[in-house]
Order: structure tokens, then C-alpha cells, then sequence
């Protein structure tokens, strides 16, 4: 029998965090212990989606000699409240946990943002394990350290730089995936080709088919690549005092656009429209090039991923921007390219600038 080949990538280890490494292969779980160390208590936090995933590594872990609770989470951006995150600070209390023992977080973004989120407020800080179960969750979210949850003024308001001790993406768990939850985390893994490995896109326009399904011939490289660059860029500014920035292109609109929908749209269908928005803002503002502006709308729509939004939003979407975290002040700040893997900050844009990019977003 042939071993699975298993890649590991490492991050961190700046800005006083410890490094880590994330995983990416089949059959991952046996590393799971050595992650968790020695911890006594393990709570697994799973979508409901995701009720027999998360009873199964209870058992399991159990069975080795750990305390294993399951806290089962609504699913997706429902599980991001203050709520749910207080019923899991309960179930941790009545469990007894302690700062030596462990949270691992199974599921998509959504879980392990308040998984992690969790980990970072229980007694001011205890470990945590993240094993994204979606494209989105491999690429992206799992990775970095970034946890949090949604407030009534918007997205992602409450939140924590507090980085996993390991991730393990077992590529097996995209298989249950429903195809538009998939397709959403094609955005992100299109944001990486945009901002930094233009291979990536190169892959996905190959075969846009074949990006569309874990069964593709491209998977594990296009997770992979994604997972690279975003490793890369945090490792270098794990708290967004700049370079961590461009990993929000397409996000100032597509934040405001699922605050718009109470979040009901995906994550990376916004960010998808988001990245629409964001080409055209940098063509106006005279830095991005025609051809690379235009390759935006043909990529994401080779894969079925949106373009575009309702035109009569703007004044609301453009007051929910207002709060996003790249703001300074009065200031609006949003991520533009200056040409294909080269980001960069504009500043204050005219509003009839906005108002003209926002123009190709709702047709
Ligand atoms: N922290 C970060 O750096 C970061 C980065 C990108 C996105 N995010 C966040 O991630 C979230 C989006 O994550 P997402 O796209 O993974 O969506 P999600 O977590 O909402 O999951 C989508 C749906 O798929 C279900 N699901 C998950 N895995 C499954 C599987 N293997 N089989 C069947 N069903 C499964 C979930 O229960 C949910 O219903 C957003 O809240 C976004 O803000 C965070
Ligand atoms: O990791 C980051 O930094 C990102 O910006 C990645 C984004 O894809 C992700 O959606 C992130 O949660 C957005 O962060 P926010 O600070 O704008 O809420
Ligand atoms: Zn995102």
C-alpha cells in the first residue's frame, strides 16, 4: 500500500506567537493527539452539519483517555454571534476547563472563527486545533489566527488575533461539501491568484470544470498555493499593521454586501462581487491595467461565482463601509491592484469614484 502524500506548511512564529504548521493530505486525524498534547479536557465545536464528524472525534478521543465534550454550533454565519459564543463559554465552564486544555474547532469558516474566538476569551487565552472541513476554511480561514464574530453593525466587528497550534485540512472532508459552499471558497483561492500567485488563476482558467469539484486534477495544488500565500503574508504581519492588509481585497464591499443580506449569502459569493467592485475601483483610479481589470469578471464567472448586486444599495452598502477596519477616521480605505500580484492601499477615493465602480457591480 502506497503512504499518502501529506505537504505541510509552516507559519508564524513572529510577533511573540508560537509557529505552526498546517496539514493538507488524507487521513489526518492521527496527528490530532500531538496537537493536543497534554491537555486533559478537548472540546470539539462542529456545525450541526457536521453532528456525526464531531461525535466521532469526541469518541475517538475519548477512547485515547481525553475528557472530550462535543458543543454542537448552528451552522454557518448563524454560529458567529455573541450567543453562541457564550454557550460555548458555558459548556467549558461546566466541563471544568482549564488553561492547559484544548478547543478544536471542525467545520468551515464560520466554526472555526468562533472556535477560535472561543479559545482566545476562555480564561483570557487557551489553545486551539483547527480542521476546516471547506475550501474556504483550508485556504483561509483556519489559517492566520484571525477569530471572531458578527455584530448588528456588521461583520466581523468583535474579534481576536489568537492564532491554532496546528491545522489539518484532510481533503477527504470536501467531499460532503455542498457545491455552492465549494464554489464560495473559490473566491478566496481566486483572491490569492489576484494578489499574489497569479498560478493560481492560470489553473483555475485551464479548467474552470475541473476548479468546481474536489475531484479535479488541480485540487491539493490550488489548496495548497492558496494556502502559501496566505501563510506567507501572515507570518509576516500577524496583526494587520500592514502587509496583512491585502489579504482583504474584494472584502470592504463583500462585508457590507452580507451585512445588506443579514448573512445569508456566502462569505465568498460577497467577496466574489467584492473583487469585481475592487478591479474596477483600481482601473478608475488609474492604476489597474484594462486586461487584468476584465480578468476578474471572466474568472469568477468561469467557476459560477456572482458579479454583481443591487444597484439601489449603494448608500447603505457605502455606510456600512464606513465601519470597516481599514478605516481611518472619515478616512474609506480599500485594497486596488497596480497590476496582476501587485496590492496595494488607496485612500479616500473620490465618492464619484466609488459611486462609478460600483456602477459595473450593479450593471
Ligand atoms: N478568520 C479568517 O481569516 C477568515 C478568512 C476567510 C473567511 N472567514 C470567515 O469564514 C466564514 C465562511 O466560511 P465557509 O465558506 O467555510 O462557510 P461556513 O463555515 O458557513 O460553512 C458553509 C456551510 O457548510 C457546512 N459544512 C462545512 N463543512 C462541511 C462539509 N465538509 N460537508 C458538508 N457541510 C459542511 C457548514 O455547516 C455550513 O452550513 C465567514 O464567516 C467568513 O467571514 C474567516
Ligand atoms: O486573514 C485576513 O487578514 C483576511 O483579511 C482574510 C479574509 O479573507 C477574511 O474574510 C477575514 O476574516 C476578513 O477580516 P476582517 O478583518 O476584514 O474582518
Ligand atoms: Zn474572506
Amino acid at each position: 500500500m502506497t503512504e499518502q502524500a501529506v505537504t505541510r506548511i509552516q507559519v508564524g512564529g513572529t510577533e511573540g506567537s508560537d509557529p505552526y504548521e498546517v496539514l493538507v493530505g488524507r487521513q489526518l486525524l492521527g496527528e490530532l493527539p500531538g496537537l493536543i498534547g497534554r491537555a486533559q479536557r478537548v472540546a470539539v465545536l462542529h456545525p450541526e452539519a457536521l453532528a456525526g464528524t464531531g461525535e466521532a472525534i469526541r469518541e475517538d478521543l475519548a477512547a485515547q483517555g481525553y475528557e472530550a465534550i462535543a458543543v454542537q454550533l448552528p451552522n454557518a454565519e448563524e454560529s458567529k454571534t455573541v450567543e453562541v459564543a457564550a454557550y460555548c463559554w458555558k459548556a467549558l465552564g461546566q466541563t471544568g476547563f482549564t488553561r492547559t486544555d484544548v478547543i478544536v474547532g471542525v467545520g468551515g469558516g464560520a466554526t472555526t472563527d468562533v472556535a477560535g474566538f472561543v479559545a482566545a476569551t476562555w480564561l483570557r487565552g487557551v489553545r486551539w486545533i483547527a480542521l476546516p472541513t471547506t475550501v474556504l476554511g483550508m485556504v483561509d480561514a483556519a489559517v492566520g489566527g484571525k477569530t471572531g464574530i458578527n455584530t448588528a453593525e456588521g461583520k466581523n466587528l468583535v474579534g481576536a488575533f489568537h492564532p491554532p497550534a496546528g491545522v489539518l485540512c484532510d481533503l477527504a472532508a470536501l467531499d460532503s461539501l455542498p457545491v455552492n459552499d465549494y464554489i464560495s471558497g473559490l473566491a478566496e483561492v481566486i483572491k490569492a491568484g489576484f494578489i499574489a500567485d497569479p498560478a493560481i488563476l492560470d489553473l483555475v482558467e485551464a479548467d474552470p470544470q475541473g476548479a468546481r469539484t474536489p475531484a479535479g486534477p488541480h485540487t491539493a495544488e490550488l489548496i495548497e498555493r492558496s494556502i502559501r500565500v496566505k501563510a506567507e503574508v501572515v507570518s509576516n504581519d500577524l496583526k494587520e499593521s500592514g502587509l496583512r492588509e491585502i489579504l482583504n481585497y474584494g472584502h470592504t464591499l463583500a462585508h457590507a454586501i452580507e451585512k445588506n443580506e443579514r448573512y445569508k449569502w456566502r462569505h465568498g459569493a460577497a467577496v466574489s462581487v467584492g473583487m469585481v467592485f475592487a478591479a474596477e475601483l483600481g482601473r478608475l483610479a488609474g492604476r489597474l491595467d484594462d486586461a487584468t481589470a476584465d480578468r476578474h469578471s471572466a474568472v469568477l464567472e468561469s467557476v459560477g461565482l456572482p458579479l454583481t448586486y443591487r444597484g439601489d444599495q449603494w448608500p447603505k452598502l457605502l455606510q456600512t463601509m464606513k465601519v470597516d477596519k481599514k478605516s481611518r477616521g472619515n478616512v474609506l480605505r480599500f485594497i486596488v491592484l497596480d497590476g496582476l500580484a501587485k496590492p496595494t492601499v488607496l485612500e479616500g477615493p473620490d465618492p464619484a469614484v466609488l459611486l462609478a465602480a460600483y456602477g459595473e457591480v450593479s450593471g
